[in-house]
């Protein structure tokens, strides 16, 4: 079978993927009409024609301003429910999703609103093709620890529908040594912990992820190999990485697919995996991902089942439940 058929056939997980960012242009579109949103673009083609980025930052602006047209449960429903029936073509068969609370919150959409919307559209999903979705509440790092502590306790009457607890948003600047008391109390509350660290900033905040945050996994985390005990630390401890090609490339982290190092870290032994990060703005969702990695990176069929492998590997599903899937490829 040709590996861009089992690609899309074969079963796998995405770990990260921020659920603002996979609204698609033409719901943007829609939702800004619905609550008369001025948008500053004039067609759908010239949201699609805004999506060139020179860094983390200049995307930023636009994910926060695009964000703004959600507004009503409903909205937070279709947002959902576009990204789980993508998964279901792309066999995504298990999905880890982050969301930021503080981008609503601070417009004065609170938490019963979009938590409602996220919940009906999962719980459809589950009904109707057996998905299973974890939800990721992650904190805005601009902002600052205070409100990190707010925006956690303003999510106490959801902590069962929540599994792990993140920080994203413009990563120079604010390692993550900022927010290590806050992440002691999602800690304390059983959560689980990631990070994104390593995409644009330096080693050293992978360094503080591990060490001060206690993350069960890094979010990108790319730069890892520019120190040599760093990387031999992660690959010891197995720690995951959840790494987005095109995101790399769109935010240009990287300047040529070609020049990605996912395939190297895999190689080496680390438990790296491919996610699509905001699909809609960097032109891809998670198949697309791995295709690139097969066209730019020659990714092998033994590249590809060990990075299914460990999508499922480094989830936070039950262990019986990983090798359910583990097994299927192994099968496959
Ligand atoms: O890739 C990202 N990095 C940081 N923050 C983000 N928020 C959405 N996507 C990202
Ligand atoms: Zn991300």
């Amino acid at each position: 079978m040709a590996i861009s058929t089992r690609i899309s056939t074969l079963p796998k997980a995405e770990l990260h993927l921020h659920i603002e960012g996979s609204l698609e242009p033409a719901l943007m579109w829609q939702l800004a009409q619905k609550h008369q949103v001025i948008l500053p673009y004039s067609s759908v083609a010239e949201i699609e024609a805004a999506y060139q980025f020179d860094s983390l930052q200049s995307f930023l602006d636009l994910y926060y301003a695009g964000a703004d047209v959600l507004r009503d449960e409903d909205d937070f429903y279709q947002l959902m429910w576009s990204y789980l029936c993508r998964c279901r073509e792309q066999n995504i068969v298990h999905a880890e999703i982050m969301f930021d609370p503080q981008t609503h919150t601070l417009r004065g959409v609170d938490y019963a609103v979009f938590m409602a919307g996220f919940d009906k559209a999962i719980t459809q999903a589950r009904q109707d093709w057996g998905m299973s979705v974890l939800l990721i509440l992650s904190f805005l790092r601009h902002l600052s620890e205070a409100e990190a502590f707010d925006t956690l306790a303003q999510a106490a009457p959801y902590y069962s529908m929540i599994s792990a607890v993140g920080l994203d948003s413009s990563e120079l600047g604010h390692p993550p040594e900022k927010f290590a008391r806050v992440f002691a109390k999602v800690r304390e509350l059983g959560f689980k912990v990631v990070a994104h660290a390593g995409e644009e900033g330096p080693a050293e905040y992978i360094w503080q992820a591990i060490e001060l945050l206690e993350v069960d996994r890094i979010d990108h985390g790319v730069r890892c190999q520019e120190d040599e005990t760093l990387l031999a630390l992660i690959k010891q401890r197995q720690i995951p990485l959840t790494v987005c090609p095109l995101s790399n490339l769109k935010l240009k982290v990287i300047n040529d697919m070609a020049q990605h190092n996912i395939l190297q870290l895999l190689d080496e032994g680390l438990l790296v995996t491919v996610n699509s990060d905001d699909p809609t703005y960097f032109g891809g969702y998670l198949n697309d991902n791995y295709v690139q990695l097969e066209q730019a990176l020659a990714m092998n069929d033994a590249q590809l089942k060990q990075l299914l492998i460990n999508s499922f590997k480094a989830s936070f599903l039950p262990p019986a439940q990983q090798q359910q899937w583990i097994d299927q490829i192994n099968a496959a």
